[in-house]
């Protein structure tokens, strides 16, 4: 099945009351277990390059035909979108865009409210050309961004309003206390604010930081309007744990393949754990058009 839009994907997810994992690839192995993972759990899947490993992983092209074939040669069924992550300008989302992703994030939350929708409409105009979805981020998730670490700042309602009527983006990362990479204590999200957004904007949340909530806020953040949940820490360090213990259980062992293998299937694992918690397996009859 060729790569879709999350449009469609996202509008099943919030009427149907779950959301579709964003499971960001780490290397090619990432890719396989997580297209694996979908595949066996029937449900569909957003695969992503956060745009700071983009140069790392070889670059938009490479990622686009990687997936693209990784796709045909596994001959994968459920509906899958190839989203960029956290796209740090315009140009780059349209780099990722002219490569063959079916998907965008332009991370303006770090500007203005006005330069925010300025950098987002020009994605949206860009992106509506290719049928490709584009996500917008307002507030700030805490943690690690950009490869610095930061604060919460809670998004404005008024200012989501803003922004999803000014540009007609297609999702809305609205930041309400969740944090990218492991949480100190209880995670606290921002469940009023989330309802007020969500009731007042109408569109898909995406949940940023989905790594190490619980299931009980999880299933909150969903009834309030979460449609996508992001998701890279866990996969990490599943797939560090299960590398690790090989290495510390065999101190001769040299082969690339022994070596990583308990990795990917430790991120299968992760991937098919999260689509039960998201609700998402099982969801692939509802195939999304682009
Ligand atoms: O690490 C990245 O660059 C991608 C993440 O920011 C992703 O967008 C995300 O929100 C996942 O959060 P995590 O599960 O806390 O790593
Ligand atoms: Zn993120």
């Amino acid at each position: 099945m060729a790569l879709v839009s999350m449009k469609d994907m996202l509008k099943h997810a919030k009427e149907g009351n779950y959301a579709v994992g964003q499971y960001n690839i780490n290397s090619l192995q990432w890719a396989q277990a997580i297209l694996q993972a979908a595949e066996e759990e029937q449900g569909p899947v957003i695969v992503a390059a956060s745009d700071r490993l983009v140069d790392y992983l070889g670059g938009f092209k490479t990622i686009a035909a990687m997936v693209n074939a990784l796709v045909e040669e596994m001959e994968i069924t459920v509906p899958v979108a190839l989203h960029l992550d956290h796209g740090m300008n315009v140009e780059r989302c349209k780099q990722a865009i002219d490569a063959g992703f079916t998907s965008v994030m332009i991370d303006g939350s770090h500007y203005s409210i006005e330069e925010n929708i300025a950098m987002t409409k020009e994605v949206v105009d860009y992106a509506q050309l290719h049928q490709v979805s584009v996500e917008a981020e307002v507030g700030t998730v805490g943690g690690m961004e950009d490869g610095l670490i930061g604060g919460v700042k809670y998004a404005d309602p008024y200012e989501c309003l803003r922004l999803v009527e000014e540009t007609g983006v297609d999702a809305l990362a609205a930041a309400l206390g969740s944090v990218h990479g492991p949480y100190q204590g209880e995670p606290q999200l921002g469940f009023d604010e989330m309802k007020q957004i969500s009731e007042m904007t109408g569109i898909p949340l995406v949940l940023h930081g989905g790594s190490g909530i619980p299931d009980y806020q999880i299933k909150k953040a969903i009834e309030f309007g979460h449609a996508k949940i992001n998701v890279n820490t866990e996969c990490l360090q599943a797939w560090a744990k299960a590398v690790r213990e090989v290495l510390i259980n065999d101190s001769d062992i040299y082969d690339n393949r022994a070596i990583t293998t308990p990795g990917k299937e430790a991120i299968v694992a992760t991937v098919k754990e999260k689509m039960r918690e998201f609700n998402t397996s099982n969801k692939a009859p509802e195939k999304s058009n682009v």
